[in-house]
């Protein structure tokens, strides 16, 4: 199975994440290569020659693209383990609507709290309070944003858990202080080895991520 499963992977991206953690989830194993964003290799321009960009899940020569589609792909394809979509379509709708809420409010909103400063960064720090509030409300006194299950949600949004530590560092608030159940709700998804396994020690990002952000004062 192994040569049949190729993940065009990068540690310290949390779309890569999610594929990582779907993939473990499920039980499957694959051949992880790390990308080098900065040299692009000829594979991942021919696998992803649209975007250009990591994850791409190559699936017996055939590239998926995109890290919310390659996780419902993955739980497609082997539906037998695991299941991370509800099977009700109305609840698959739900699920589908946070994953999406995460992929337009949380990476930006959160790029500009750790990656920019003064009132950016201040209006960044408000807005993503906000989200991580709403999340917290939809979450309510459930283990998992979809029940009882560790499901599709979970894995779009537990992967900027490995944020935490540098969105806090740098602008200079206390998640667990604004979202107690939100922080909770981390902490369970990291009891689960497929998580845990999957997100790089929060030290390590905060020290990756103050490298981009020099880089990024440099231009
Ligand atoms: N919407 C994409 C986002 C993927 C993404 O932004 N990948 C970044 C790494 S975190 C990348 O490959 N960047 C290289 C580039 O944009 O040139 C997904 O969900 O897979």
């Amino acid at each position: 199975m192994a040569d049949e499963i190729i993940l065009l992977d990068l540690w310290s991206s949390p779309f890569a994440m999610r594929v990582r953690i779907a993939l473990a989830e499920k039980g499957i194993d694959y051949e992880s290569k790390e990308e080098d964003l900065s040299n692009k290799s000829p594979l991942l321009l021919k696998m992803n020659p649209v975007h250009k960009q990591i994850p791409v899940l190559i699936h017996k020569g055939k590239p998926v693209c995109e890290s919310l589609i390659i996780v419902q792909y993955i739980d497609e394809v082997w539906k037998d383990k695991s299941p991370l979509l509800p099977s009700h379509p109305y609840d698959r709708a739900i699920a589908r609507f946070w994953a999406d809420f995460v992929d337009k409010k949380i990476y930006n909103t959160g790029k500009l709290v750790w990656g920019a400063t003064g009132e950016v960064q201040e209006a960044a720090k408000k807005e993503l309070i906000g989200c991580f509030k709403i999340l917290e409300g939809e979450l309510g006194d459930k283990p998992y944003f979809g029940g009882e299950r560790f499901g599709f949600t979970d894995v779009a949004l537990i992967p900027f858990y490995s944020w935490f530590y540098a969105l806090e560092t740098c602008a200079n608030f206390s998640i667990i202080a604004e979202c107690p159940k939100l922080v909770a709700w981390a902490k369970r998804c990291m009891e689960r080895e497929s998580v845990s396994k999957s997100l790089p020690d929060q030290y390590k990002m905060y020290c990756f991520l103050m490298e981009l952000k020099k880089k990024f004062e440099g231009k």
